[in-house]
């Protein structure tokens, strides 16, 4: 593969587990000075790719480029180049919060102000607290600074707001945003939905270790913008009402029903004369802008994996 102006370049990506494609023949861009969510329903490859980004795993097919540099031969470039703030932490336990944090940052030649970064994401409070009895949110926060301290060209975080109450998740989002301006490249997967759409510039949407679907999210979102929701009793002839509509209905819990496709007026005028023909009393009914949740479960269905 010729050099690559992308911050990670990944084609034709495949990892196999137990005779089992986990990754299959993924393709995905991160552009320079972007934020990149992607986005999967859980065991859809998105760890097992990203630790592919971050040399920690080896393909068994495809290729793999990080800031132009391949992570397994390059791993200690990478390193240098590259922050990674893995879900698990991946932290040593019998550690004092700040000495790690202090510990990491002189691993690096220009590292941040170690008591600057530690005082934005809140960690001065527990600074002296072993790794082991830090709270889940409070280790994920160390799992993030530790992640920034080196001055990272390209971050990856893997769910950095997994288990942070709101205030943390705020606090996050800003050095995101933050590290954005300052043409750090980002690639982050999530969960949420929210924080997908309000921090990437490109959403990457993984199942079965495939992209099924990716852009930017007002662009993913354009062709397709209105949503309708409504509650009434249950088991409303789906059918008739469709076709009256001319759009899908889907009960999705007894007495909740969604209208997929275009939402018009005339769409909720239709509706509402369809139930009172029928005696039939909308207890609740909104329209909306759909989300990208919206996208996510028509794209990936609601079955748990
Ligand atoms: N080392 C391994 N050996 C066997 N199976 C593995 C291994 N690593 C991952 N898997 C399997 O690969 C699948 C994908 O895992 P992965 O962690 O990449 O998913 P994910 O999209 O990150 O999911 P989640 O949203 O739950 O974090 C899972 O079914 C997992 O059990």
């Amino acid at each position: 593969m010729p050099p690559s102006p992308a911050a990670v370049e990944i084609r034709g990506l495949t990892k196999t587990y137990d005779g089992r494609a986990i990754v299959d023949g993924l393709d995905l861009t991160a552009r320079r000075g972007e934020v990149t969510a992607v986005l999967g329903p859980n065991g859809a490859g998105k760890t097992t790719t990203v630790e592919c980004c971050e040399g920690l795993r080896t393909p068994d097919g495809g290729t793999v480029r990080v800031l132009g540099l391949d992570p397994v031969v390059d791993s200690a470039l990478v390193r240098e180049r590259v922050g990674v703030m893995l879900q698990d932490g991946g932290l040593p336990t019998s550690v004092r919060a700040l000495e790690m944090l202090r510990h990491v940052s002189t691993m690096y030649a220009d590292p941040r102000d170690v008591a600057e970064l530690a005082d934005r994401l809140g960690l001065t409070s527990f600074a002296r607290t072993t790794v082991r009895r830090l709270s889940g949110g409070q280790r994920q926060r160390l799992a993030l600074a530790t992640a920034l301290v080196g001055r990272p060209e390209l971050v990856f975080l893997d769910e950095p707001s997994a288990g942070l109450d709101p205030q943390s998740r705020h606090a996050v989002w800003e050095l995101v945003r933050e590290l954005r301006e300052t043409g750090v490249s980002i690639v982050i997967t999530t969960h949420l939905m929210d924080e997908a759409e309000s921090l990437a510039d490109h959403v990457v949407i993984v199942d079965h270790g495939r992209v099924i679907a990716e852009g930017a999210p007002a662009t993913l979102l354009a062709s397709d913008s209105s949503t309708l929701t409504f509650t009434a009793r249950p088991a409303l002839e789906a059918v008739s009402l469709a076709a009256a509509l001319g759009a899908g209905v889907e009960e999705t819990s007894p007495g909740s029903y969604t209208v997929t496709g275009a939402v018009t007026p005339a769409t909720v005028s239709i509706l509402a004369r369809w139930c009172a023909d029928r005696g039939v009393l909308v207890h609740r009914l909104s329209t909306g802008r759909r989300t990208l949740e919206d996208l996510f479960l028509d794209l990936t269905g609601r079955s748990l994996r």
